[in-house]
């Protein structure tokens, strides 16, 4: 049985997108919005991101038959702590955290009475806010569901059924190893990001404009991802310490390698690992698996 009511806590980028996907692609379900910033809550109510956007998120969850908070990492625990009193007992507790781990102790320790299934949707773009979200932002994309152990099936299952309605392919696995798979594939480029482009803009010799003017290669994509939302990301890093810490180190000792490379004019050495990671590249494409989101100027594709 699908959701009939959904509570989306926090109407940015992904519960806005919840909110115009559940309109979409699932018209027998009705949803209720809440968001901390007033401003957020009168924009959201404009643009129809939920059925009924609410004054307090008591009222968002009061018939809600599941729940999704959709705010930064760090504020989680407050958010679910502010419903606890009147959310009913059978309400499915769920999120989009880009972390997993720390995210699925601040709900639980919030609402130790509930059934809390995390999720994350591995679909988001660099901006933020109630005017980010769109219907489509989860089709053929992955969506992460990391059960705790014996949890209640049917309401896994119900989950699943909800995220492949909004068009997302799911997987299950434990938080644990999502932590360490997403530090990898998404927080430590993220952090790359955020380097390089404080480091280029840090420069004595060379000026703000040229690193502008002449931002046409790499760099350039490097601050798309670098003007990602701060308190989000500051959240990720914080809430993913201990795995981002981990690939960080393995990531200095590989950035070391072929900082030696250079230094002892080793090409073969600088070769092999470029033509390594061109054939990863590679096939990723044949894999379907290339980025399809509109910004990236190739188009939106269906789900095929
Ligand atoms: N941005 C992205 O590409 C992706 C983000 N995520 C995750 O989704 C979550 C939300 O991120 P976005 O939608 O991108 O951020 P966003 O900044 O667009 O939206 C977050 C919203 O939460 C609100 N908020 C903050 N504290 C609140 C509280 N206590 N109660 C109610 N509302 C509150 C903010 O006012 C804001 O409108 C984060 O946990 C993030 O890790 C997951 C996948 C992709
Ligand atoms: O815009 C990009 O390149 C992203 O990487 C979007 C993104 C950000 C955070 C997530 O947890 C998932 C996806």
């Amino acid at each position: 049985m699908m959701f009939a009511r959904v509570a989306i806590i926090g109407l940015g980028l992904e519960g806005g997108s919840i909110g115009l996907a559940v309109r979409a692609y699932l018209p027998g379900t009705t949803t209720t919005g809440y968001d901390i910033n007033p401003a957020t809550r009168e924009r959201a109510a404009e643009r129809g991101l939920v059925d009924r956007v609410c004054p307090t998120a008591i009222e968002a969850v009061r018939e809600a038959d599941l729940v999704i908070f959709c705010v930064p990492p760090g504020a989680m625990g407050q958010a679910a702590a502010e419903i606890a009193a009147v959310l009913p007992p059978d309400c499915l507790v769920s999120d989009v955290g880009s972390s997993k781990q720390a995210i699925a102790r601040a709900l639980s320790e919030a609402l130790p009475n509930h059934t809390v299934i995390p999720a994350h949707p591995v679909a988001g773009t660099e901006n933020s806010g109630p005017d980010a979200g769109f219907a489509h932002l989860f089709r053929n994309r992955w969506c992460i569901v990391t059960p705790p152990q014996h949890t209640n099936l049917l309401k896994l299952t119900e989950l699943v059924a909800f995220w492949e309605a909004l068009g997302a392919n799911v997987e299950i696995m434990d938080a644990e190893h999502h932590d360490l798979v997403l530090a990898v594939t998404s927080h430590l480029p993220h952090l790359i990001a955020y380097t390089i482009v404080g480091t280029a803009s840090d420069l004595e010799d060379v000026t703000q404009s040229e690193v502008i003017k002449y931002s046409a290669g790499g760099f350039r994509d490097f601050t798309r991802i670098a003007a990602s939302d701060p308190t989000m990301w500051r959240d990720v890093f914080l809430s993913n310490r201990d795995a981002v810490l981990t690939m960080l180190q393995r990531f200095t000792e590989d950035l070391t390698a072929l900082q030696r490379s250079i230094r002892v004019g080793d090409g073969d050495a600088l070769f092999s690992h470029f033509a390594r990671t061109r054939a990863i590249r590679r096939s990723i494409i044949e894999e379907g698996q290339d980025d399809s989101r509109p910004d990236f100027g190739r188009g939106d594709h269906e789900k095929s």
